[in-house]
Formats: structure tokens, sequence, C-alpha cells
């Protein structure tokens, strides 16, 4: 499954749930990626991050800020936000994709059957602390992902022993939550539409 983390600078939150993601869930063959909606390309992770993440055993020193791309959003198979702002600043840009569109929480939630909270705010310029308890945040939600890829409510990609009839490949869509189920089922966006459009 590939996931696609978006933040605005891609510089503390996305990048820090990517790496955290390729650390906690590759087991599970997702694919993780971020990027920034509104960043300086190519600049490091801030500090913090770096530090937050080293102290879990984890090099992010080497990520460098990418601003969001249309080709993003096409390979990923579910666009997770920070925030709702930026829920809606993907949706506005990107309506096509709506279905795959969500907040990393909200989906989490929907997956794992939990209620997992709400926007995971901007750290930056709050000090060391602002960060551990971002990444804190990151880890809780990865670790309701991974008991629901464990559990069986999602499906796990190119793993073997996960299912009983080792149909990895096709897992992960058929058992994604529903809008994202109908999106990567693919042609929703054809579903409903007019032939024409007399009435536009
Ligand atoms: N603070 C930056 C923008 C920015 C905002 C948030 C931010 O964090 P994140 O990478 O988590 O979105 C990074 C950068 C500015 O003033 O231009």
């Amino acid at each position: 499954m590939k996931i696609l983390f978006v933040c605005t600078g891609n510089t503390c939150r996305s990048p820090m749930a990517e790496a955290l993601a390729r650390h906690l869930l590759a087991e599970y063959g997702v694919e993780p990626r971020s990027r920034g909606i509104f960043t300086w390309e190519g600049i490091p992770a801030s500090p913090e991050a770096v530090e937050v993440l080293r102290r879990r055993g984890i090099d992010l020193s080497a990520h460098r800020a990418a601003q969001l791309r249309p080709e993003d959003v096409a390979w990923a198979d579910v666009v997770l936000a920070m925030t709702a702002a930026h829920r809606e600043a993907l949706l506005a840009a990107f309506p096509e994709a709506r279905e795959k569109i969500w907040t990393f929480a909200e989906w989490v939630s929907e997956v794992s059957g939990r209620d997992l909270g709400g926007d995971i705010e901007d750290p930056a310029g709050k000090g060391i602390e602002a960060y551990e308890a971002t990444a804190a945040r990151l880890e809780e939600l990865l670790h309701a992902l991974a008991d629901a890829f464990s559990s069986g409510k999602l499906g796990v990609a190119a793993v073997s022993g996960n299912g009983p009839d080792g149909d990895a490949q096709n897992a992960s869509e058929a058992d994604a939550p529903a809008r994202g189920a109908e999106a990567l089922s693919g042609g929703t966006a054809e579903e409903g539409r007019p032939d024409g459009d007399a009435h536009a």
C-alpha cells in the first residue's frame, strides 16, 4: 500500500510520519512517501525532527523537502493530510482524487474502528518537547495501523503468511475502508456523472 503523508513544509510532520511508517510498517508492505503543500524544495528536515527520530534509532538527516505534485497524488493509494486544513487544500487541488484523501487520524480511526482524534499540529518553533509529542502521536496512529494490518482489518500487500489464501497482492485494496476502496477500485470519478453536460 502506497501511503502519501502531506503537511505544510515537508520538514517536520510528514517526513517524521514517513520515516516512522517505514520503520513500523515495512513488514506490512507499506511504501510511505511525504510531501509538503507549500514547501521550500530541498531543505533538510528540522533539527528537532532529526533529533527525536535519532532517539528512536531512525536517521532523518538525508531527508530533503519536496513539493507535492500531481504525480505524487496519482502514485498514492491513500493521501493522508496532517490537518483538516491540509485535507481541504488537497481536495480543492485534486478533486478527482477525493476518494483517497483523508486526514491521517480520520483514516486510521476509520480502518481501526477507534476514535483516534484530530489534527496533528505543527510543532515548528515550539521546542523539542513539541516534536516529541508529535512523534508520539504519529507513533500512536502508526501502531493502530499496524494493529489493523495484523488483525486483518487492512490487507497486507506482498507479505506471505498473513492470510489463509495467500492472495496478498490485492488484499490491501479489497480491505481498504469504503472511501479508499472505491478510489482503489478505479472509475468512481465516472460514476454518477451524467453523460452529457446539459444541466451544467
Ligand atoms: N514555518 C514556515 C512554513 C512551515 C510550516 C510548517 C512546517 O512544518 P511541517 O513540515 O510539519 O508542515 C514547516 C514549515 C514558514 O514560515 O514559511
